[in-house]
C-alpha cells in the first residue's frame, strides 16, 4: 500500500497490464480441456461474423437475384469461395461445439442453482444458432431452399396457431414473391445478430460473476 504525505491511500496507476490482468479471471486448477467448448463456440460465432459481414456485400436478397449473386460469389468475387466456405464450415462446426458444450455443462450438472439463469440463457443461444442455420439455408434461394421451405411450412401447419403465423413468414403471399427471401435475409443478418448478442453479452457477464461449476464431487482446490 502506498501513502502520500497526509497518510491517504494511494490508488495504484493503472497500467495496461493491470487493465488486461483485470479482464481475465484466473482459472481454478480443475478445468480441463471440456470447458473450452464455450470458448471455441464463441470464437466459430466470430468467424461468423467476419464472413457473413464479407458476404453480405455481393449477396442480393431477392428471389430473381439471390442465386445468381451466390454464384459470382463463388467465381468472380475476389476470395468470395473461400468466405463462402469458411460461413458454411464453421456454421457446422459450430452447431458441433454449442451442442458439446452443452453437453459437458449437462453432464457436469452445471445446470444447478445458482446457475439456472445461465442453463436458460444457454437455451436461447442454441435456439438462436438454430435460427441461423435455418434462414442462412433458405438465402441461396435454390432448389434445396425451395424444397426445404415447403417442408418446414407443411410441419408447421400441424402446430395450433404458431404454424399460421410460420406459414405467413416463411410464404407471405406466394414462393415467386420477393418478400419471403429479403424477410429470412433480414432475420439472418439483423434480427437473430441483435438477439444473439443480447444472449452472448447475458451469458458471459453470469459467467464473470458466478465462475464455472467444478464436475460434481470434484473437491475445490
Ligand atoms: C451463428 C451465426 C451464423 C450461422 C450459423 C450462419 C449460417 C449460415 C448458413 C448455413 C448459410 C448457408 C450457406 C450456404 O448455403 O452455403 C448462411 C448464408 C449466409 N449468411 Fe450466415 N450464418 C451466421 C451468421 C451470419 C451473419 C452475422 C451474417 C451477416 C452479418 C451472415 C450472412 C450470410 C449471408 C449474406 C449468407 C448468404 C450467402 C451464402 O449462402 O453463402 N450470416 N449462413
Ligand atoms: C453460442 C452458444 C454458446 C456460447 C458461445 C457459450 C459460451 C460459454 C462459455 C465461454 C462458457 C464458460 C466456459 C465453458 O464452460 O465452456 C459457458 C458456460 C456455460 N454455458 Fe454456455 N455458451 C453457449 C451456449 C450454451 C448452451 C446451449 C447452454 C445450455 C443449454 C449453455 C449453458 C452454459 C452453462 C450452464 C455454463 C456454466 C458452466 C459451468 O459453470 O461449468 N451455454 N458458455
Amino acid at each position: 500500500m502506498v501513502l502520500d504525505k497526509t497518510g491517504n491511500v494511494l490508488e495504484p496507476r493503472l497500467t495496461l497490464r493491470s487493465k488486461v490482468e483485470r479482464l481475465f479471471s484466473p482459472v481454478p486448477k480443475w478445468v480441463n480441456w471440456s470447458y473450452s467448448f464455450g470458448g471455441i463456440a464463441f470464437l466459430l460465432f466470430l468467424l461468423q461474423l467476419i464472413s457473413g459481414i464479407y458476404l453480405t456485400f455481393f449477396y442480393i436478397p431477392t428471389a430473381q437475384d439471390a442465386w445468381k449473386s451466390i454464384s459470382q460469389i463463388e467465381n468472380t468475387i475476389f476470395m468470395g469461395h473461400f468466405f463462402r466456405s469458411l460461413h458454411r464450415w464453421s456454421a457446422f462446426m459450430l452447431v458441433i461445439f454449442v451442442i458439446a458444450h452443452a453437453v459437458r455443462v449437462f453432464l457436469f450438472k452445471a445446470y444447478r442453482e445458482p446457475r439456472r439463469g445461465l442453463w436458460w440463457i444457454g437455451e436461447g443461444l442454441l435456439i438462436l444458432t438454430l435460427g441461423f442455420v435455418i434462414t442462412g439455408y433458405l438465402l441461396p434461394w435454390d432448389v434445396r431452399a425451395y424444397w426445404e421451405v415447403l417442408s418446414i411450412r407443411n410441419s408447421a401447419l400441424n402446430i395450433p396457431l404458431l404454424g399460421q403465423w410460420i406459414n405467413g413468414y416463411l410464404l407471405s403471399s406466394g414462393l415467386n414473391d420477393q418478400i419471403p427471401v429479403f424477410r429470412y435475409f433480414a432475420t439472418h443478418v439483423v434480427i437473430l445478430p441483435l438477439l444473439i448478442c443480447v444472449g452472448l453479452i447475458s451469458h458471459f457477464a453470469l459467467i464473470r460473476r458466478l465462475g464455472v461449476a467444478p464436475r460434481e464431487g470434484r473437491k475445490l482446490k
